[in-house]
């Protein structure tokens, strides 16, 4: 049985992946690591001071000690995640991360420290699997249509921008075409952000509306022609197959995986 403990839990991706734990026959969720409520208990997603359902805790050397999880997932927020994974990983416990907004300074500390300390980990920008696919075709597509726009769109809860699922998607688009600009050499913005951030000549462009959930497009150019790739997350249960292979997966690794494109 692969234990988990949740930083996160009382989320939305915490509360749908507790749910999708505590299905599986193989993994259950131990105790939930917090920044308030220690002591307390979440039952039903309601925090409660009965011994009853997953025990909180704000210390995660404490929760170590009492809960011995072999996994740490967290689905916190861009200010909290780096700290949780280096604590996790110093305590032997194996971080699956999907918490977005992680620096490529901090991915590169945590690959440092995994090395180290051979306690394997995992980080994935996106946990479902169409989305990941969509990245790859995209990343496929771009080396004939070089010339990229990416479109993400997601809900207006979201603390951080552009998503974590678009910077991969142009990182992994970087490896297969040369930085070159996109549009007009001599165009001007007349007013700020019209054209989006800049990856190496492409854009990403941000919306934020309630209604969404998470979706993205990939306009790939060319002569006379346009190819659009777009995913679409209608609910957050689409993250959970991922969350499991990567929980699954994670116990018995000794390096990091940025992305969960390597396991499929
Ligand atoms: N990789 C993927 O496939 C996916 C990744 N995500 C990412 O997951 C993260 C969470 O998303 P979502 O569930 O929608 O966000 P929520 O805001 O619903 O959940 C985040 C939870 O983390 C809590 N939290 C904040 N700081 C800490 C901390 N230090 N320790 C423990 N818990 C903490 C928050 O508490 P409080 O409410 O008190 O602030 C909140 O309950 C985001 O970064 C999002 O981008 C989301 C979907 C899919
Ligand atoms: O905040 C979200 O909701 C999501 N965040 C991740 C991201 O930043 O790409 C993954 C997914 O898009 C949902």
């Amino acid at each position: 049985m692969i234990k988990v403990a949740i930083a996160g839990a009382r989320g939305r991706m915490g509360t749908t992946a507790i749910q999708a734990i505590e299905e599986a026959k193989d993994a259950q969720v131990v105790a939930a690591l917090d920044y308030k409520y220690d002591g307390k208990y979440l039952h039903n997603s309601i925090i409660i001071d009965e011994e009853m359902g997953i025990p909180i805790y704000t210390s995660l050397s404490k929760l170590a000690e009492e809960c011995a999880p072999d996994v740490l997932l967290d689905v916190t927020d861009p200010d909290a995640v780096f700290q949780n994974v280096k604590e996790a990983l110093l305590l032997g416990i194996h971080p699956v991360v999907g918490t977005s907004g992680l620096t490529e300074d901090e991915v590169k500390d945590i690959e440092g420290l995994v090395n180290e300390l051979k306690v394997g980990g995992l980080i994935a920008p996106n946990f479902s699997i169409g989305a990941v696919l969509m990245m790859k075709f995209a990343q496929q597509a771009a080396r004939y249509l070089g010339d990229v726009e990416i479109i993400e769109m997601h809900h207006d809860r979201k603390l951080d921008a552009p998503s974590g699922t678009a910077v991969k998607t142009a990182d992994m688009i970087k490896q297969v075409r040369p930085s070159h600009i996109q549009g007009h050499p001599e165009e001007q913005e007349h007013l700020n952000g019209a054209r989006g951030a800049d990856v190496e000549g492409m854009k990403i462009h941000s919306v934020r509306l309630p209604g969404l959930l998470a979706h993205q497009q990939v306009l790939l150019g060319g002569e006379g022609e346009l190819l659009t790739l777009r995913h679409d997350s209608f609910d957050r249960k689409s993250f959970m197959p991922g969350i499991m292979m990567a929980i699954r997966d994670v116990v018995g690794r000794t390096d990091l995986i940025y992305g969960l494109e390597k396991l499929l």
